[in-house]
């Protein structure tokens, strides 16, 4: 058999650890399949002696990730540290210059600065792989890149983010809290090491904005993703969404928009209420799925677990046996040089159906004031809910569900009742996801 692959492992966490554990209970199978054993030579971690549940005594320590990525034993490095700058960006940079292949679970990194570090990866002829980094261990980056790779997308969305699902379909089912639920996804290992770039959206965004730049040949744009998260939830929605026929679930959207004859790409990351007989109606606790649109294939679903550390490990594993089989490839799928600086598409001339809830002062003529803005932007209401107290200080929740027309006419409609004393707090909007 070949010479083996030799792998410096940079963090020790959830990932490496599970990365350790996959490596060691399928060596046998990995080097077959991969053509020569693939192991570990090196690790490197802040805390040497953190107990992690695997033995570390086979594998040489170095306390600095930068001297890990020179070493002249090693073939691979494979980051699991995180953050999108700091140590892990001097990580993947040194090792491509040091003419390493790199691996990383981290979408952080990826969205920022990906663009820069494939660049610097195919001038040196060395892979940079991140499959880890978006939707866990389903294998969706080698899908689109691969399996689907024939296809024109006209669409890819889904759940990109473990923790937030697991949020929404825990809360749906048992009523519990959201802190509380949050803390949970924590002791799991899905959430980030801080968690508001899963709640607010920020995770799922990054991810959104790695999958459009290999489905749609485009240059990777996460500050153009229209973000919101779940933070702002109340479980009084998710019982508004139940009795119209629908679930909530973080969803992020991405789509090539040719409104005036130019392509821009349309990115949006947002709650979204989901019928029940949507596929991803069904998609529970920290599973991910993302659904590609493909001119020939049809429509593809990719479902699995999207946060963990055995489904992250598989994935981050892939990677290498890849690597092992001599496969370089453009990590965004087409030379970096080739993918297409599209400009971001305004949200502003799409259509659909939204959810606008109100948090309302108690009082007569509130809900006149509501419609009346409605009315004068031309938004059409389909229902309107204003279901008891919100039980907070005399306020009331009002929720309603418009009929389909542009999303300019809901957002004038808000502008109306801008600063108005009637409402509580900004109003909350989830748009409807289609079939
Ligand atoms: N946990 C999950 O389910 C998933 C995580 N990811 C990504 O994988 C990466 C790792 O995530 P987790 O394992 O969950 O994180 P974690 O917080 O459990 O582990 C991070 C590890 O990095 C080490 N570390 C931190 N700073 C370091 C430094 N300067 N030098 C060397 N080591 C350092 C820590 O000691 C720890 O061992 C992140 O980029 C995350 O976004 C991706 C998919 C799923
Ligand atoms: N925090 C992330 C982990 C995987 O990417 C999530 O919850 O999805
Ligand atoms: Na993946």
């Amino acid at each position: 058999m070949a010479e083996p692959l030799r792998i410096a492992l940079a963090g020790l966490g959830t990932v490496g650890a599970g990365v350790i554990r996959l490596i060691e209970t399928n060596a046998a199978l990995i080097a077959r399949r991969a053509g020569r054993p693939i192991v570990i030579t090196t690790i490197s971690a802040r805390d040497r002696s953190k107990k992690r549940g695997v033995d570390l005594s086979p594998y040489a320590w170095e306390d600095d990730m930068i001297v890990l990525a020179e070493r002249p034993d090693v073939d691979v490095v494979v980051e699991l540290v995180g953050g999108s700058d700091g140590p892990a960006l001097a990580c993947a940079r040194t090792t491509i210059e040091s003419g390493k292949a790199f691996v990383t679970a981290n979408k952080a990194m990826i969205a920022h600065h990906g663009l820069e570090l494939a660049a610097k990866a195919e001038a040196a002829k060395v892979a940079l792989k991140f499959e880890a980094a978006v939707a866990g261990g389903i294998p969706v980056i080698k899908g689109l890149r691969e399996g689907a790779a024939a296809n024109a997308f006209e669409r890819v969305y889904g759940i990109l983010n473990g923790t937030c699902n697991f949020i929404l379909s825990t809360m749906e089912d048992t009523g519990r809290d959201f802190a509380d639920v949050l803390s949970e996804a924590q002791a799991r290992g899905y959430a980030e090491a801080d968690p508001t770039f899963d709640i607010e959206g920020t995770d799922a965004a990054h991810k959104l904005s790695i999958l459009a730049a290999i489905a749609f040949g485009a240059q990777v744009d996460f500050a153009s993703v229209d973000t919101s998260g779940i933070a702002r939830l109340r479980a009084a929605d998710i019982a508004q969404a139940d009795s119209l026929g629908y679930v909530i679930r973080l969803i992020g959207v991405a789509e090539p928009d040719w409104a005036d004859g130019q392509c821009r790409l349309f990115q949006r990351v947002q709650p979204h209420l989901v019928p029940f007989d949507h596929p991803l109606a069904h998609v529970d606790g920290a599973t991910n799925a993302v659904v590609a649109e493909g001119n020939f294939s049809g429509r593809l679903l990719f479902q699995g677990a999207g946060a963990g550390d055995g489904p992250t490990a598989s994935a981050v594993v892939a990677d290498l046996i890849d690597i092992a089989r001599g496969e370089i490839g453009a990590p965004f799928s087409v030379p970096v040089t080739e993918l297409e600086a599209l400009p971001p598409a305004p949200s502003g001339h799409r259509r659909g159906r939204a959810y606008i809830r109100f948090i309302v002062a108690d009082r007569p003529g509130v809900l006149a004031e509501i419609t009346a803005a409605m009315r004068d932007a031309g938004v059409s209401i389909e229902s309107l809910i204003q279901k008891g107290r919100a039980g907070q200080d005399g306020e009331v929740l009002v929720a309603m569900v418009t009929h389909e027309g542009p999303e300019s006419a809901v957002t004038e409609a808000l502008r109306l009742l801008d600063g108005s004393p009637s409402l509580a707090q900004p109003p909350l909007v989830m748009q409807l996801l289609g079939n």
